[in-house]
């Protein structure tokens, strides 16, 4: 009898993410001393990057696969503005059926890398007034009803190699970085800071969770982000926040009204879809996904605005 010693390393483990991060370091020309991860349809930022080197996550041990759509997959490693960077395109989402320590596993590895600062994106409904598509949040507060509930990567055994059992997260967003992002960011993006809800999803709310998160005190609200940033401060990493207002979350009184123009659209995209069944299945599926298509066209038209803030923010966050 041999002891099997590969199955050792639990799959979301130090072990896990240091293997990881040697599967990279092996290969890395530069290691990188910022991380970026890319939300939902964001992945253009990534287009200033220099001298890009390209991993497949299915490549790296231990990653978990990008589902997606809007999620590339890929991390690239290269420098913006000077700046060794990582930049994630692609994230895992608890939706996805992700334990919060997958999702958390690649800010872990990158802070194992020798990364100090982690940039975390995403794509967001706004729960506020005037807080409109094309916005940007820089997160002042998150919460975090998963982790409130249970579900964070800090819940299990603490591996005190990655920090202490019961992480402060008061001033868990950077207020420097968050200064710094206002002050940078290109006026069309109407930069303020706020409070990000993260919820599980993948449903998007209804009108009365809306309610609820606004009373809470949120500002915008998303899938993601907030078992990152829990994570990255458990390991001493500064963490910005970023979040691209794509829609707004409580627009679901409007959708009532829309309900049987919408309605109509989907019987439309069904029968369609029956008539010509293999050419067209894709169109189904974007009828299906509609909501999830329109937070990927809003986001991709304030990509380059992003790219601009953070192409701008990447020499400043070099050093610490
Ligand atoms: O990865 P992020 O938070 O940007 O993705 C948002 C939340 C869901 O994954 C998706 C909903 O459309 O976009
Ligand atoms: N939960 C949630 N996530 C989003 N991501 C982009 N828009 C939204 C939204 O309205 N709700």
């Amino acid at each position: 009898w041999e002891a099997r010693t590969d199955l050792w390393v639990l799959p979301h483990s130090y072990e896990a993410c240091a293997e990881a991060a040697a599967w990279l370091r092996a290969r890395l020309k530069q290691a990188p001393v910022v991380g970026l991860v890319c939300g939902s349809g964001l992945g253009a930022l990534a287009q200033e990057l220099q001298q890009p080197q390209s991993f497949d996550y299915g490549d790296i041990p231990h990653f978990p696969r990008s589902t997606v759509q809007g999620h590339a997959g890929r991390l690239l490693v290269g420098t913006l503005g000077g700046c060794p960077c990582a930049v994630m395109q692609g994230r895992f989402h608890l939706y996805e059926g992700y334990s919060p320590a997958q999702v958390a596993l690649p800010v872990r590895t990158l802070a194992l890398l020798g990364a100090h600062t982690v940039v975390l994106t995403n794509a967001a409904g706004s729960l506020r007034e005037g807080l409109d598509p094309g916005d940007l949040l820089v997160i002042r507060d998150h919460i975090d009803l998963p982790g409130l509930a249970g579900r964070s990567p800090l819940v299990g055994a603490n591996d005190s190699r990655f920090g202490p059992r019961f992480p402060v997260m008061a001033g868990a967003y950077d207020p420097a970085l968050r200064r710094l992002a206002l002050a940078l960011a290109p006026p069309p993006l109407r930069a303020r800071a706020g409070v990000y809800c993260g919820v599980g999803g993948p449903s998007y709310e209804t009108p009365a969770e809306c309610a609820l998160l606004r009373m809470l005190g949120g500002d915008a609200v998303g899938m993601s982000t907030v078992a990152e940033a829990a994570a990255a401060r458990h390991c001493g990493l500064r963490v910005l926040g970023l979040s691209l207002i794509t829609n707004a979350a409580a627009s679901h009184e409007e959708e009532e009204e829309e309900g049987p123009e919408h309605a109509k659209d989907m019987e439309h995209a069904k029968e369609h879809a029956k008539e010509h069944a293999k050419e067209h299945a894709k169109d189904t599926e974007h009828a299906k996904d509609k909501a999830h298509q329109e937070v990927l066209d809003a986001a991709q038209a304030g990509a380059r605005l992003l790219a601009q803030l953070l192409l701008a923010l990447a020499p400043r966050l070099q050093h610490v």
